[in-house]
């Protein structure tokens, strides 16, 4: 079998064309969505990534902002800023970027975050707000997992998806997410047993454990939904995922490629987060 390989750039560009058609409407009424971006340092891959989501807020029509502050910033002037932001009436979204210098307590920082602007869904009460159920700003890269998935026309309800990784940021949130799509969710993680045997078992395969090229076919059912979520920069320079794309595209019945899969989704879904904060901050949706 030779897989369909599911585009999360053009998945992308179709909820972009959504959200720029949307920016346009709020601005008849005045309202302009404005992002935040904080990079603290110099770290050559965060640099790529603020860039990308400068660019995204310039092509949606958002309004931007990005702070670049020296890797000497000390903890109280970036919770200064942030303190900042949060009252600044132009500002929707507040993105921090991570990883932060060791001297800054990571933590504070995001707790600093209003939670209504936090776009990242990574403050505490957004987080125990997705464990319930409750309305919250999700997190980017799950939510943009999901939304691949659906906008794939791939069925998640009553399947079996298998999440590979335990993080805060991916494994923990998306396994959550899946479960309210009615998934029936197996989690693993570094210290699982039977690794290979769960994963084979998987309908839809979620990976995101941070190792280039770690799932091969022999970890993958035939006809699986395999969505790959790594981000590994080669010392080639080249970018590759977790999964080994090559050998999986043999067995699996879909799968996303690195990049251009999930990499893309996150930033879509960083600035639909900015959107629907934008509107709640006008009494809209
Ligand atoms: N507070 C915070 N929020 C984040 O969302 C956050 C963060 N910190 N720290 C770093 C990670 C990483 N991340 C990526 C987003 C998109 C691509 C992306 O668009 N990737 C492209 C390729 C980009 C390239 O070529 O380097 C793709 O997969 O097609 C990559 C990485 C967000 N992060």
């Amino acid at each position: 079998m030779t897989a369909t390989i599911i585009s999360g750039k053009q998945v992308s560009e179709e909820i972009r064309k959504g959200i720029t058609e949307e920016v346009a409407q709020l601005k008849g009424q005045g309202i302009v969505p404005g992002l935040a971006v904080v990079l603290v340092g110099e770290d050559p891959a965060s640099q790529v990534y603020v860039r990308n989501k400068e660019k995204a807020c310039h092509d949606l029509g958002f309004y931007s902002e990005v702070h670049r502050l020296s890797a000497d910033t000390s903890e109280e002037e970036l919770l200064a800023l942030v303190d900042r932001l949060n009252r600044q009436m132009s500002i929707n979204g507040i993105l921090v970027q991570l990883p932060l210098p060791g001297h800054i307590d990571e933590k504070k920082v995001i707790n600093a975050i209003s939670v209504d602007k936090d776009v990242d869904g990574f403050h505490p009460v957004n987080v125990g707000n997705l464990v319930i159920g409750d309305d919250s700003l999700l997190p980017c890269t799950p939510a943009g997992v999901i939304e691949l998935i659906k906008r794939t026309g791939l069925e998640i309800s009553g399947k079996h998806a298998v999440v590979i990784g335990r993080s805060n940021i991916v494994g923990k949130p998306v396994s959550l997410l899946l479960q309210r799509e009615n998934a029936t969710v197996t989690m693993c993680h570094s210290r699982t047993a039977n690794m290979q045997e769960l994963a084979k078992q998987a309908d839809i395969l979620v990976v995101a454990i941070g190792r280039a090229n770690f799932i091969d076919a022999s970890y993958i059912k035939e006809g699986a939904v395999v969505i790959d979520v790594g981000m590994n920069r080669l010392d080639s320079g080249k970018l590759a995922g977790d999964v080994d794309f090559e050998s999986a595209k043999e067995v699996s019945g879909a799968i996303t490629p690195v990049p251009g899969g999930v990499g893309p989704m996150t930033i879509t879904m960083l600035m639909q987060n900015t959107l629907l904060s934008a509107k709640r901050a006008h009494g809209l949706n």
